[in-house]
């Protein structure tokens, strides 16, 4: 057997800074290469983030994309770092090297290899996700050359993120060629229980390709997505070797015993199982095993439980919009509600209590807890705090125009809103939105009211889970989260009954179903694509289901308008679901 000490940079890239990318590629290289490492893996497209979008139309970004990193190659060479062998993931176009089949100048989802100050050889995604959050279809042309370098004597495949997804391609010819390694960088969203998924994934394509996988993965937040790292090493077999932590960054470094390889150099097409052929590109960087060394143990991080994943995705999307937005501090409407009450823990928890500002903003109809539930969460946590009464502003509002009902309601939301707005203009801070998932399904929000702001952590959060997640902060803390105090949650704004408090004795009940009942149905109708049909078919009360689907298809045109969140769930209100607003469809219950 040949030994390897690999290193898996779990990076936290920003979008479009491809010089603060390369300089954290030159940090984390001196860091693997003082630790000893033979190679560094470095995630999909670290150079320019991930995803980039509309950004790779753009002939300027795909060229900075390309000059980076043949700088990043000289770079590392005089930095003494150049005997290191790099992967790593950036953007290319087709027809730079010899390919064939691909239109000239269409972007790549690329990844290279740097060694002694060259780009030694690039290769690019095989096979493009096109569901879900991903649209590779409308920005990149497929890659079909499998590059195999061989490292001390070890035979190193490269292959990109959905290339592990599908069944054929890079994986099955790494498997033909005969690599002794496959290394893998991911830029792989999070979403609940993904981690499950990946492993058991990477554990079958290891065992198909016949060797050792090493699986590294961004972390952060990029918008409505959230990268939470857990990065991964198995074995032939499938076996876990190694694991990172989740949504922290980490350079995990492990020793690995792999099979030698004998196979000759040159570049020979193979069959990829998937109706295509892939050009393998063999080549030698250093053929002689390395001295035997005495192995360092692997560490496995331990998982977080489901809470706490969920919760931590939450705190880090937060963080990053913040940061890398560059916005020092944050504001919200805190109405001693849980869905306001867990957004300002949230974002407490992201970025120190002191940087979180709140405004209360009691109204003719608040009741005497919304305000003393507000000012507790105040006190127990440190945010900086407001009383703005508004009933004087909605009894001017009111003097001038005439509104009942329901639109006369709406101006209280519409004034915290633009009083949110101001504050927001006034101090540079971020406005943080409130509402939960199952609002957003219904439409349950004022446009230009409490839907107001610039993000919106919860948005992807039920209602029902809004409450599990204060109940499990209440009780358990993390290593990044910055609120001291412990049980930070009133436990009033977690038992009492919802109100949007718009009229005396207001209920969300009144126009809703029990949040138990509600969720449910969404789960099936918004997660789960089901017809009326089905639903009735699932179990769901006929009439209900009947007024449930009327609510969210007619409240499009409201979630188009919403701020973006965070993504935690396998279908979010976003890339996730496109729906017409003018949509004459209606599902039929007869
Ligand atoms: N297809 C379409 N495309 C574009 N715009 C469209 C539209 N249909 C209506 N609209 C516009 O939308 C307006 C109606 O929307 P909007 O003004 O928001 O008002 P609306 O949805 O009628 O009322 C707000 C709802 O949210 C509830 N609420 C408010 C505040 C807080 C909470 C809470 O608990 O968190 C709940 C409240 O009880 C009520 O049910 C129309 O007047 C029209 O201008
Ligand atoms: N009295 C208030 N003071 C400050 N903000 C308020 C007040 N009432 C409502 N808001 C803001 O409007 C949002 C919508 O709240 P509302 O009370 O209408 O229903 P909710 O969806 O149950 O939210 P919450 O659980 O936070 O109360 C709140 O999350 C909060 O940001
Ligand atoms: N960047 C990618 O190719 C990601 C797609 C992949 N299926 C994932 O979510 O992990």
């Amino acid at each position: 057997m040949a030994q390897l000490r690999i290193a898996l940079a779990q990076t936290n890239p920003t979008v479009g800074d491809l010089a603060a990318n390369a300089d954290r590629l030159i940090v984390w290289t001196r860091d693997a290469a003082e630790r000893g490492a033979h190679l560094v893996v470095f995630t999909e497209m670290f150079l320019t983030g991930y995803p980039v979008e509309d950004l790779v139309l753009r002939t300027s970004f795909v060229d900075a994309s390309i000059r980076t990193l043949e700088e990043v190659a000289r770079r590392l060479d005089r930095e003494g770092l150049g005997e290191l062998p790099v992967v790593v993931g950036y953007v290319d176009r087709a027809g730079l090297a010899p390919r064939t089949g691909q239109p000239k100048g269409a972007p790549l989802d690329a990844a290279a290899l740097l060694f002694k100050g060259e780009v030694v050889t690039r290769t690019a995604k095989h096979h493009l996700p096109n569901y879900g959050v991903f649209d590779e279809y409308r920005y990149f042309v497929r890659g079909d050359r499998l590059p195999v370098f061989r490292l001390h004597g070890v035979d190193v495949a490269i292959a990109v993120c959905e290339d592990l997804w599908q069944d054929g391609g890079p994986v099955s010819v790494a498997g033909q060629a005969g690599a002794g390694l496959l290394v893998v960088p991911n830029a792989s969203p999070y979403e609940k229980e993904k981690d499950d998924v990946r492993l058991e994934l990477c554990a079958r394509r290891a065992r198909e390709a016949g060797c050792a996988l090493v699986y590294v993965n961004q972390v952060g937040g990029q918008d409505e997505l959230v990268f939470d790292g857990d990065s991964i090493v198995v074995d032939g077999s499938g076996e876990l070797l190694a694991r990172a932590g989740q949504f922290r960054e980490e350079l995990l470094v492990v020793d690995l015993d792999l099979s030698p390889s004998q196979a000759e150099t040159g570049t020979f097409p193979y069959d990829a199982g998937d109706g295509t052929t892939i050009t393998v590109e063999r080549l030698v960087l250093s053929a002689d095993p390395v001295a035997s060394y005495p192995p360092a143990p692997a560490p496995i991080a331990e998982r977080l439980d489901p809470h706490a994943e969920v919760y931590s995705a939450l705190v880090l999307a937060v963080r990053d919009y913040v940061a890398k937005n560059g916005f020092e501090s944050v504001i919200l409407a805190l109405s001693g509600g849980i869905d306001s009450a867990l957004t300002a823990t949230i974002a407490a928890d992201a970025i120190g209590p002191s940087r979180v500002h709140v405004v209360l903003m009691p109204s003719r109809y608040s009741s005497d807890h919304s305000l003393t539930d507000a000012q507790e969460l105040v006190r127990r946590q440190g945010v900086r705090s407001a009383i703005v009464p508004i009933a004087e502003i909605v009894n001017a509002y009111e003097k001038e125009i005439d509104l009942s009902g329901l639109a006369a309601e709406n101006i209280q939301a519409r004034v915290r809103g633009m009083i949110l707005m101001g504050l927001s203009n006034e101090h540079g801070h971020l406005v943080l939105t409130t509402g939960n998932k199952s609002e957003l399904a219904t439409g349950y929000s004022t446009l230009y009211g409490d839907s107001a702001g610039g993000f919106a952590p919860i948005k992807d959060v039920p209602k029902t889970m809004v409450w599990e997640l204060s109940r499990w902060r209440n009780t358990h803390s993390g290593p990044s989260f910055l609120i001291e105090a412990e049980r930070p949650i009133p436990e009033n704004s977690i038992t009492k009954e919802p109100s949007a408090e718009l009229r005396p004795g207001q209920r969300d009940t009144d126009s809703l179903p029990p949040y138990e009942v509600l969720d449910r149905l969404l789960d099936d109708y918004v997660e789960k694509d089901m017809g009326s049909q089905e639903l009735i078919a699932a179990g769901h009360d006929p009439e209900l289901v009947t007024r449930v689907i009327r609510l969210v298809d007619v409240a499009e045109y409201k979630r188009r308008q919403y701020p973006p969140g965070p993504k935690i769930t396998p279908k979010n209100f976003g890339r996730d679901r496109r729906l017409p607003i003018t949509n004459r469809w209606r599902e039929s219950t007869g």
